[in-house]
């Protein structure tokens, strides 16, 4: 059974990107994986002035706001980049945290997947067509943590 998870309040809500997990990037704390995530649109561009504005954001939901501001131009590369940045946020957030690690690593094999009504490339839309890549990085941060536990077992 696959398992859909979107907002923070619902079941698995801790795939959420929105879920109040800190992350430590390079030294940084970024209070959720969204923060960084918005942040990381302006690093080199020329709105690089908004990316403390961000990372100071009350919430994950204003910290979106200001990244979707569409009068702020992104970083030229960034359609080539988002899809790492957010593996490694999303990696950090699950090693950082044994509570929710546990629950990633206690969906075994099931397909994860975010059920955005709206995002069709990190989520599966309201139609359930879309890319899901927000789901596809939980599973593959799933099978890294589950290949490092193997490495420290022995
Ligand atoms: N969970 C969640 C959302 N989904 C998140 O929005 C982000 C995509 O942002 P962008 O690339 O700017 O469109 C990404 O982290 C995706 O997981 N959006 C929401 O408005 N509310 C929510 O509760």
């Amino acid at each position: 059974m696959a398992i859909y998870f979107y907002k923070v309040c619902e079941p698995y809500g801790c795939f959420s990107n929105f879920s109040p997990h800190p992350i430590d990037i390079q030294g940084t704390y970024w209070s959720t994986v969204e923060h960084y995530y918005q942040a990381q649109k302006f690093v080199g561009s020329a709105n690089e002035a908004i990316i403390p504005i961000i990372h100071a954001a009350a919430t994950p939901e204003q910290a979106a706001a200001l990244g979707r501001d569409r009068t702020l131009q992104v970083r030229r590369d960034w359609e080539t980049v988002k899809t790492q940045i957010m593996h490694v946020a999303v990696r950090q957030k699950f090693l950082t945290y044994p509570d929710i690690q546990s629950i990633l690593i206690a969906t075994g094999d099931e397909l994860l997947v975010e059920n955005s009504p709206t995002d069709y490339y990190w989520g599966c839309g309201c139609d359930r067509t879309g890319q899901n890549y927000l789901g596809k990085i939980l599973m593959s941060v799933r099978q890294e943590i589950r290949e490092l536990a193997l490495v420290s077992d022995q």
